[in-house]
């Protein structure tokens, strides 16, 4: 990742290795002759004398998109990116909500810089558009984009002040076209960038730091300064890349509300990139599941996080990872299904079929550690398949001879509730609360490890079904290793993958639900057209 800042930047792509510092000048006639401060071994911008350079050409202030008008969304349309003859970036169709704050998630490697860098001309793609507000800005240099682009570590310059700092891209900008006399279309004049400058210390509350310098601030105050520095340009899209994670947790939390807030006052287009699934989940209005170069799904997060096109995101988002299980498939009366395993039976009031093909599929089922409700069963030892429920009506009931309930699991899942809602997923039989009519998954397994997290614990298991971990609130008696546990999860909370081709086999009731509004779905939607 690169370490620095808010961007007018260099219109040749800069190796993502190489820290930038800030503002970078915009090297307009193309001959790479951009010079920018030294950066120190720290990542901080070290002063030199001259780094108001002498640049010429169109500037970032003339693609400053007013505040009031910062609808832009942003289309990725068969964009194709790839390094030393590797795609690292392979996008059919994709586009991000104007006024969204989209995060870009994935694994390391997986391209979500590459993404943002296209989206900031610091990249050109071999193939397809970048369209922002409508506008095909993939040839367009960096400085007329409208966007800003905030780094890892905020880079600022150690000799400045809070406010100078701040200030510094509209200052140049202004010397910059009285040097290339372009007085057609003067950039910001003293009262304005003083007024903007204000507008942006007042909106990201440094008000008591104006006249400290970088080195007198706590690292989420640098950080807000960064901020500062993006958005003082009014950009249309603020692109932000792992711009949290050189704080520290307490920092860090506290930094995505004040991100989130400032996206909501700020009403313009946010994208995030970062590896952590909980910044994710948590502060997005849009998700975007990279793997590999390629969009594994997009969505609302709660819709991505319920409703997970394969089992890489299904994987990938939550925290445990959701449990897998390879079930064997059989057809039951009245339209029914039974998926069972050795320790392990399920049953769903709906056909699980293998299409127009009419194959059974191999499936794998699974379930979050949140929606499981764990019991103990005290008579544990030389407990097996034999002692699991019969399919049916009559045996969903599991809270015989002294068994103890662990918590109630079945519905602590994220996003639970809301966006998606219990209308889209649900899929419950007759008495519609997914524990009734013998549907549902239940699972034995004996606790191999407990881990405590402070709101739970999280019991790790062994069976023959494969390993699996149930989350157990804190609040009930924690399980303990070498006993068995009995976990049910209700029928709405159970997901299906098809076994070889990894990706989701929605019940009938996501069939029939309709996909919000941009909501791409896995690899066969739009999102990968390509
Ligand atoms: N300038 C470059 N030269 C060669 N390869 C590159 C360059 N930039 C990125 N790559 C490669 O392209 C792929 C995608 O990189 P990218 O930085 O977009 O991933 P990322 O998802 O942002 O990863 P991380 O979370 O680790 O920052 C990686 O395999 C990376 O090694």
């Amino acid at each position: 990742m690169s370490a620095m800042t808010h961007q007018t930047m260099p219109a040749r792509a800069v190796p993502a290795s190489v820290p930038v510092p800030v503002p970078v000048p915009v090297d307009g006639d193309g001959d790479g002759a951009v010079r920018a401060p030294a950066v120190a071994a720290t990542g901080a911008v070290a002063a030199t004398a001259d780094d108001t350079v002498a640049v010429d050409n169109a500037v970032a202030a003339d693609s400053a998109v007013a505040a009031g008008d910062t609808a832009a969304g942003i289309l990725f349309d068969g964009v194709a990116k790839s390094y030393g003859g590797r795609l690292a970036f392979d996008v059919g169709r994709l586009e991000l909500p104007p006024r969204s704050f989209t995060v870009l998630v994935g694994p390391s490697g997986c391209g979500k810089s590459t993404g943002l860098r296209l989206v900031a001309g610091l990249e050109t793609p071999e193939a397809g558009r970048v369209v922002v507000d409508g506008v095909d800005v993939t040839h367009l240099p960096p400085g007329e984009r409208g966007v800003s682009m905030v780094f890892q570590d905020f880079a600022l310059y150690p000799h400045l002040t809070v406010e100078r700092n701040i200030g510094f891209g509209l200052t140049l900008e202004s010397r910059r076209r009285r040097w290339t006399g372009r007085r057609h279309h003067a950039g910001p004049g003293r009262a304005e960038i003083a007024q903007r400058v204000t507008e942006a210390v007042d909106l990201l509350r440094l008000g008591e730091l104006r006249s400290r310098r970088p080195g007198q601030l706590s690292g989420g105050e640098r950080q807000r300064v960064g901020l500062a520095r993006a958005i003082v340009r009014r950009p249309a899209v603020l692109l932000l890349d792992e711009p949290l994670s050189a704080l520290d947790a307490q920092l860090r939390q506290h930094a995505r509300a004040e991100l989130v807030r400032l996206h909501r006052e700020l009403a313009n287009t946010v994208v995030l990139v970062t590896h952590d699934q909980l910044e994710a989940l948590s502060m997005g209005t849009y998700l975007v599941v990279m793997n590999a170069g390629r969009v594994a799904q997009a969505g609302p997060p709660a819709l991505v996080y319920h409703q997970p096109a394969d089992t890489f995101v299904a994987t990938f988002l939550g925290s445990p990872p959701m449990n897998l299980h390879p079930v064997d498939v059989e057809a039951r009366a009245g339209g029914a299904t039974l998926l069972a395993a050795p320790g392990l039976r399920a049953g769903l009031p709906w056909r699980v079929d293998g299409g127009e093909a009419g194959a059974t599929p191999r499936v794998l089922l699974g379930w979050r550690p949140g929606d499981g409700i764990a019991e103990t069963v005290p008579s544990g030892d030389g407990l097996a398949e034999s002692d699991l429920p019969e399919f049916g009506p009559a045996d969903h009931h599991l809270t015989q001879h002294g068994q103890t309930s662990l918590g109630a699991g079945g519905g602590a899942g994220v996003g639970e509730g809301a966006g998606v809602g219990e209308g889209t997923v649900a899929r419950d039989g007759a008495d519609g609360d997914g524990d009734g009519d013998g549907d549902g998954l239940t699972l034995l397994g004996r606790v191999d490890i407990v881990e405590f997290t402070g709101d739970a614990a999280v019991a790790h298991c062994v069976s023959l079904a494969g390993d699996w971990t149930v989350t157990v609130p804190s609040r009930s008696a924690p399980p303990v290793v070498g006993t068995w546990l009995r976990v049910r999860v209700p029928v709405r909370r159970l997901h299906l993958f098809d076994a070889d081709s990894g990706r989701r086999l929605p019940a009938p009731a996501e069939a029939t639900t309709p996909a919000p509004a941009g909501a791409a779905g896995g690899p066969d939607s739009e999102a990968n057209s390509d």
